[in-house]
């Protein structure tokens, strides 16, 4: 048997939501530029799930759907209240309030593609609403209702805000959520689909994947690579903090990727967002920054920024809590994880691989009280 580390080039599955082809990300055949420059957040989620881009009413169809869906059962937030609010991180507590989600829904175990269909509805629609929903109890306010008539992206800021996001915002967020929504089979899609191979349902999928999201090495970066630049705090101090950690071999967050070697197509969208956003804010030096941090990284180590490194700054100018950078993640992610779910459902075959036994062998037991 051979094994490869962290199954790098693996090829797992068959796949026609996303695909990265020398360092060119696309969705369903579109490329992330196109899609990050041109399309709403709600045509990419119907992009990802239909395999195809909506016209005018399908589009509708699906707004309203989501809109339908937007409200999450009392007992949620009840049940969040009683969490110990200072001390949980918004990523556990998404992943145990989307777990609960499935508490009260009827059809959480019935797995027709129709029924699997309306959940994912149910998930998009509800997640924005939990994110925020907990933002706001921790901070000793209640959450805010949705308001149905504003889009995905503009209603998210609005719930975490109570205020009406301005349209630079609302433009910004937008492409945050497109950029983030899909990206083949990243590790918390490969656990999306790992769990649902076992023909569990959507919720598991979905909790799952959460889970693996939430770590340092995946999306967890992004607010660790806001951690970093705070702690740098100024354009001057750059240099020798980046220096000792080049120099202590130390990982620096938002930087390097298992399959881009070149470049994330996805981070020049986010680092000119960052330029222009923290221009408005006043704060330019979390931008410049994060380009003399770049500049260093890129120039000695030739590892270039990923998804992570420049959203860290673009949500930072919008006024999100640092340690909702990763939900954030999560609540683009989710239409991919979906997408990912309903194909793997679609033609389902348990995911089971082997491992290379290294451990020791012919052992015999031993008495308990014989043992030393
Ligand atoms: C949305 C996303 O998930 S994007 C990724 C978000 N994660 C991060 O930004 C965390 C920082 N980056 C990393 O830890 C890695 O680059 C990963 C996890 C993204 C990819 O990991 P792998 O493909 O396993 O690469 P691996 O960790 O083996 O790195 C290869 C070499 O580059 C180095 N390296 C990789 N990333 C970094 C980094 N961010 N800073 C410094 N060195 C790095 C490693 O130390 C290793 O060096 P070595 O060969 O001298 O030991
Ligand atoms: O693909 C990966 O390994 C991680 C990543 O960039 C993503 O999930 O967006």
């Amino acid at each position: 048997m051979s094994t490869t580390r962290g199954l790098e080039g693996v090829v797992a599955t068959t796949s026609s939501v996303s695909s990265i082809i020398d360092d060119v990300l696309t969705y369903q055949g579109y490329n992330i530029d196109d899609l990050a420059e041109n399309a709403s957040f709600e045509e990419v989620i119907y992009l990802l799930w239909n395999g195809r881009l909506p016209n005018k009413s399908e589009l509708d169809e699906l707004t309203k759907d989501l809109a339908a869906n937007m409200d999450v059962p009392k007992e949620i937030f009840d049940y969040m209240k009683a969490y110990p609010t200072d001390k949980v991180h918004p990523m556990a507590a998404l992943r145990t309030a989307v777990s609960q989600l499935a508490l009260y829904d009827d059809e959480a175990d019935e797995m027709s593609e129709e029924a699997n269909k309306r959940k994912a509805v149910r998930l998009q629609a509800r997640i924005p609403a939990i994110v925020t929903g907990f933002s706001r109890i921790r901070n000793g306010e209640e959450p805010v209702a949705p308001k149905k008539d504003l889009s995905f992206a503009a209603n998210f800021l609005y719930m975490l805000t109570g205020q009406e996001p301005d349209e630079t915002s609302i433009t910004a967020f937008n492409k945050a959520l497109v950029l983030h929504a899909d990206h083949e089979l990243n590790a918390s899609t490969f656990t999306a689909r790992v769990c649902v191979a076992t023909l569990s349902d959507v919720y598991s999928g979905i909790t799952s994947a959460i889970g693996a999201l939430k770590g340092p090495l995946h999306g967890g970066a992004n607010e660790r690579v806001m951690a970093m630049l705070s702690e740098i705090g100024e354009v001057d101090n750059v240099e020798p903090y980046i220096r000792k950690a080049l120099d202590n071999k130390e990982k620096i967050m938002g930087f390097g990727h298992r399959v881009y070697k070149k470049g994330d197509p996805r981070a020049k969208h986010l680092r000119e967002m960052s330029r222009k956003l923290t221009k408005i804010t006043g704060e330019s030096k979390w931008y410049e920054m994060s380009v003399k941090i770049e500049d260093m990284v890129t120039g000695e180590k030739g590892l270039p920024p990923n998804v992570d490194f420049y959203s860290a700054s673009v949500y930072h100018s919008l006024g999100i809590d640092h340690d909702l950078f990763t939900p954030i993640f999560a609540t683009s992610r989710v239409s991919g994880w979906l997408a990912h779910i309903l194909e793997q459902y679609s033609d389902n075959r348990l995911i089971r691989p082997r491992a290379e036994y290294v451990g020791p062998d012919k052992q015999h037991y031993v008495p308990l009280d014989e043992r030393s």
